[in-house]
């Protein structure tokens, strides 16, 4: 299964607009010329239009069908200060304030989606997530029924021997530092949710600890197994286990003798990590260590799709989560 080139078959069966926030990027300008030529997407890239075109000319690629918008100086700045003011101004944001917060990229290209003037959006390559986040957070909020959106990367590992055939699915990685119970809860069945919508997994979720089973006793691992309590309960029909170590989650063997009731041990295609520290550091080792394609981090729980990219992407990593953007737009 090339996972990869299935969600850009996908995403050009059905072409989605897709906003690209930070025209100023090499990555982003190659990227967006590479998805107009196999016609994975429309792309609108956000930022000024003389330095994006000189730009282009000196990376030698074209971007002939590809939009340039400038949101310093866009047709749309009067309609989205409106909008976005009327989305804040119980936070005290003035008219002013809303008009300078939607000439930055980030913003600008989530109101587009707000306002229906696109798709979807991808950004993160030259932002920290946190500013991408913020904007996702206040606009497009959170789907109907979710509270913590959170975030998944789909792992394409060399070894063909773990998950399905060496795809797996990691979780969170990218937005919630600290999650409580209630909230790993929701990111785990968020996560499986993911899973197979995306990748049409029949989910085997591992909530990872250092303990499998009661092997060891903190608080910490008290938050794991309750929030794997609160899955059961919110989530009965969906194969959820832990709290398990990742060699137990992932060596069938080690789950056999640490965790032998389990019928996710040794089988776990998601991984949902106990905290941001270890699901970020957890994915970028597999990625450098095992040479993994980490595609990512996928927002879960937003009500528009708007997907973050690491400041270490490479153009590859960006076409395909633009591709993944895609589908999920054709999926709303
Ligand atoms: C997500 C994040 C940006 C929120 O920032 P913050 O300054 O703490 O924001 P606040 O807690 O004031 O929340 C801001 C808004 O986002 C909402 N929000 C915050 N986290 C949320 C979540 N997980 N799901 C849904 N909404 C969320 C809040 O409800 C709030 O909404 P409001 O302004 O309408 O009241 C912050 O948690 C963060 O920086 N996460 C880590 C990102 C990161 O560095 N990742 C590592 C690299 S990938
Ligand atoms: C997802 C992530 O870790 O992003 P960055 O590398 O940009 O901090």
């Amino acid at each position: 299964m090339d996972v990869l080139k299935n969600f850009k078959e996908r995403a050009a069966s059905k072409l989605q607009k897709i906003v690209f926030a930070e025209g100023d990027d090499e990555r982003i300008v190659k990227a967006a010329a590479e998805i107009e030529a196999e016609k994975i997407a429309e792309i609108v890239i956000l930022g000024n239009l003389e330095s994006i075109k000189e730009a282009a000319a000196e990376y030698g690629v074209e971007l002939d069908g590809v939009e340039i918008i400038d949101p310093e100086d866009s047709e749309y700045i009067a309609e989205f200060r409106d909008e976005f003011y009327q989305l804040r101004k119980h936070k005290g944001i003035t008219k002013a304030e809303a008009e300078k917060a939607v000439k930055d990229p980030l913003y600008f290209g989530t109101m587009m989606i707000y306002t229906d003037k696109a798709d979807g959006m991808v950004a993160g390559a030259a932002n920290a997530t946190g500013n991408v986040l913020r904007p996702a957070f206040q606009i497009v909020k959170t789907a109907e029924g979710i509270s913590t959106v959170s975030s998944a990367l789909i792992m394409v590992l060399k070894d063909k021997s773990f998950g399905e055939e060496g795809v797996m699915v990691f979780s969170d990685c990218a937005v919630n530092p600290a999650p409580n119970s209630e909230q790993l809860a929701e990111i785990a069945i968020s996560t499986a949710d993911t899973a197979k919508s995306l990748l049409d997994f029949d989910p085997k979720v591992a909530m990872l600890s250092f303990s499998t089973m009661g092997s060891a006793c903190h608080e910490n691992v008290d938050n794991v197994r309750e929030a794997v309590k609160i899955a059961h309960e919110n989530a009965p029909h969906l194969k959820i286990d832990g709290e398990m170590q990742a060699d137990a989650a992932l060596v069938e063997s080690v789950g056999q003798r640490k965790a032998p009731e389990s019928e996710i041990a040794g089988r776990a295609n998601v991984l949902v990590f106990p905290d941001l520290q270890s699901g970020n550091i957890g994915y970028k080792l597999v990625q450098r260590l095992a040479g993994a394609d980490a595609v990512g981090p996928i927002l879960q729980g937003l009500a528009a799709p708007i997907n973050d990219l690491s400041r270490g992407c490479s153009v590859e990593d960006v076409v395909n989560l633009t591709a993944i953007t895609a589908v999920q737009a054709q999926n709303k």
